[in-house]
Protein backbone atom coordinates (compact mmCIF):
# COMPACT_ATOMS: atom_id res chain seq x y z
CA UNK A 1 0.00 0.00 0.00
CA UNK A 2 1.17 3.49 -0.63
CA UNK A 3 2.27 5.46 1.95
CA UNK A 4 0.92 9.12 2.28
CA UNK A 5 3.28 11.73 4.05
CA UNK A 6 1.64 13.56 6.57
CA UNK A 7 2.70 17.05 8.44
CA UNK A 8 1.11 17.67 11.70
CA UNK A 9 1.49 20.00 14.35
CA UNK A 10 1.73 20.23 17.84
CA UNK A 11 0.80 23.97 18.57
CA UNK A 12 1.55 25.52 21.95
CA UNK A 13 -0.24 28.76 23.41
CA UNK A 14 1.92 29.08 26.21
CA UNK A 15 1.82 25.77 27.97
CA UNK A 16 -1.60 24.35 26.63
CA UNK A 17 -1.97 22.61 23.32
CA UNK A 18 -4.46 22.88 20.83
CA UNK A 19 -6.03 19.66 19.41
CA UNK A 20 -8.63 19.59 16.31
CA UNK A 21 -11.77 17.56 15.75
CA UNK A 22 -12.39 16.37 11.87
CA UNK A 23 -15.32 16.89 10.71
CA UNK A 24 -18.19 13.86 10.28
CA UNK A 25 -17.78 14.06 6.20
CA UNK A 26 -13.91 14.07 6.54
CA UNK A 27 -11.98 10.68 6.56
CA UNK A 28 -11.64 9.19 10.22
CA UNK A 29 -14.59 10.96 11.13
CA UNK A 30 -15.21 13.13 14.78
CA UNK A 31 -11.53 11.68 15.63
CA UNK A 32 -9.19 14.02 17.15
CA UNK A 33 -5.71 15.05 15.31
CA UNK A 34 -3.14 17.83 15.69
CA UNK A 35 -4.05 19.50 12.66
CA UNK A 36 -1.63 19.34 9.28
CA UNK A 37 -2.09 18.00 6.14
CA UNK A 38 -0.43 15.96 2.96
CA UNK A 39 2.84 17.06 1.83
CA UNK A 40 2.67 18.24 -1.94
CA UNK A 41 4.96 17.52 -4.57
CA UNK A 42 8.12 19.71 -4.19
CA UNK A 43 7.27 20.81 -0.51
CA UNK A 44 9.87 20.38 2.22
CA UNK A 45 8.33 19.44 5.97
CA UNK A 46 8.18 22.23 7.59
CA UNK A 47 6.62 24.74 4.57
CA UNK A 48 4.12 21.63 4.22
CA UNK A 49 3.26 22.06 8.24
CA UNK A 50 3.37 25.99 7.76
CA UNK A 51 1.19 26.08 4.59
CA UNK A 52 -1.66 23.61 6.00
CA UNK A 53 -1.75 25.43 9.75
CA UNK A 54 -2.31 28.20 8.22
CA UNK A 55 -4.98 27.04 5.54
CA UNK A 56 -6.65 25.00 7.90
CA UNK A 57 -6.32 27.65 11.05
CA UNK A 58 -5.66 31.10 9.69
CA UNK A 59 -3.03 31.29 12.44
CA UNK A 60 0.89 31.45 11.81
CA UNK A 61 3.35 29.21 13.64
CA UNK A 62 6.90 28.96 14.46
CA UNK A 63 8.30 25.35 14.18
CA UNK A 64 10.45 24.28 16.94
CA UNK A 65 11.60 20.61 16.99
CA UNK A 66 10.58 17.24 14.82
CA UNK A 67 9.65 14.55 16.75
CA UNK A 68 9.61 11.05 15.95
CA UNK A 69 7.69 10.34 12.41
CA UNK A 70 4.69 7.45 13.07
CA UNK A 71 4.03 4.58 10.57
CA UNK A 72 0.23 3.96 10.67
CA UNK A 73 -1.92 1.48 8.58
CA UNK A 74 -5.53 2.17 8.80
CA UNK A 75 -8.21 -0.56 6.99
CA UNK A 76 -7.97 1.91 3.49
CA UNK A 77 -5.09 3.76 3.73
CA UNK A 78 -1.44 3.70 4.95
CA UNK A 79 0.34 6.65 6.53
CA UNK A 80 3.60 8.27 7.56
CA UNK A 81 2.84 11.01 10.45
CA UNK A 82 5.97 13.55 10.63
CA UNK A 83 5.26 15.98 13.61
CA UNK A 84 6.40 19.03 15.00
CA UNK A 85 6.51 20.70 17.74
CA UNK A 86 5.84 24.57 16.88
CA UNK A 87 4.63 27.34 18.93
CA UNK A 88 1.78 29.87 18.16
CA UNK A 89 2.45 33.21 16.36
CA UNK A 90 0.16 35.43 15.01
CA UNK A 91 -3.47 35.54 13.42
CA UNK A 92 -7.30 35.19 14.49
CA UNK A 93 -7.44 31.38 15.39
CA UNK A 94 -10.56 30.53 12.85
CA UNK A 95 -11.25 26.45 11.69
CA UNK A 96 -11.80 26.34 7.89
CA UNK A 97 -12.55 22.33 7.75
CA UNK A 98 -12.69 21.16 11.56
CA UNK A 99 -15.49 20.69 13.49
CA UNK A 100 -14.21 21.94 16.45
CA UNK A 101 -10.98 22.34 18.62
CA UNK A 102 -9.68 22.29 22.30
CA UNK A 103 -6.57 24.47 23.59
CA UNK A 104 -5.81 21.84 26.55
CA UNK A 105 -3.29 20.72 29.01
CA UNK A 106 -1.63 17.73 29.33
CA UNK A 107 -4.60 15.53 31.20
CA UNK A 108 -7.38 16.95 28.97
CA UNK A 109 -5.66 15.95 25.94
CA UNK A 110 -5.42 12.77 27.24
CA UNK A 111 -9.28 12.22 27.46
CA UNK A 112 -9.78 12.78 23.72
CA UNK A 113 -10.77 9.77 21.05
CA UNK A 114 -7.57 10.15 18.61
CA UNK A 115 -6.74 9.12 15.45
CA UNK A 116 -5.19 6.07 15.81
CA UNK A 117 -1.72 7.10 14.03
CA UNK A 118 -1.80 10.32 16.69
CA UNK A 119 -0.89 7.92 19.52
CA UNK A 120 2.62 7.60 19.61
CA UNK A 121 2.79 11.44 19.10
CA UNK A 122 0.89 12.36 21.81
CA UNK A 123 2.97 9.87 24.23
CA UNK A 124 6.36 11.08 22.99
CA UNK A 125 4.83 14.24 23.33
CA UNK A 126 3.62 13.94 27.01
CA UNK A 127 6.66 12.45 28.04
CA UNK A 128 9.19 15.43 27.06
N1 LIG B 1 -3.66 16.33 9.47
C1 LIG B 1 -3.60 15.21 10.14
N2 LIG B 1 -3.97 14.07 9.52
C2 LIG B 1 -3.91 12.95 10.24
C3 LIG B 1 -3.49 12.94 11.59
N3 LIG B 1 -3.56 11.67 12.05
C4 LIG B 1 -4.02 10.89 11.04
O1 LIG B 1 -4.23 9.70 11.07
N4 LIG B 1 -4.23 11.68 9.91
C5 LIG B 1 -4.72 11.22 8.61
O2 LIG B 1 -3.86 11.65 7.57
C6 LIG B 1 -4.60 11.87 6.37
C7 LIG B 1 -4.15 13.12 5.63
O3 LIG B 1 -4.67 14.24 6.19
P1 LIG B 1 -5.37 15.46 5.38
O4 LIG B 1 -6.10 16.22 6.42
O5 LIG B 1 -4.41 16.15 4.51
O6 LIG B 1 -6.27 14.75 4.34
P2 LIG B 1 -7.81 14.44 4.21
O7 LIG B 1 -7.98 12.98 4.36
O8 LIG B 1 -8.61 15.34 5.06
O9 LIG B 1 -7.96 14.85 2.72
P3 LIG B 1 -8.58 14.12 1.50
O10 LIG B 1 -9.95 14.66 1.47
O11 LIG B 1 -7.70 14.58 0.38
O12 LIG B 1 -8.50 12.64 1.76
C8 LIG B 1 -6.06 11.92 6.77
O13 LIG B 1 -6.71 10.81 6.23
C9 LIG B 1 -6.04 11.83 8.28
O14 LIG B 1 -7.07 11.02 8.73
C10 LIG B 1 -3.09 14.15 12.21
O15 LIG B 1 -2.72 14.23 13.39
N5 LIG B 1 -3.17 15.26 11.44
Amino acid sequence: MKIIQVTCAIILFDDKVLAVQRSKTMKLPLKWEFAGGKIEAGETEIDCIKREIFEELNINIQVNKRLTPVIHEYPDFKIELIPFITEYRSGELKLSEHSDFVIANKKELLNLDWAEADLPVLEEFLAL
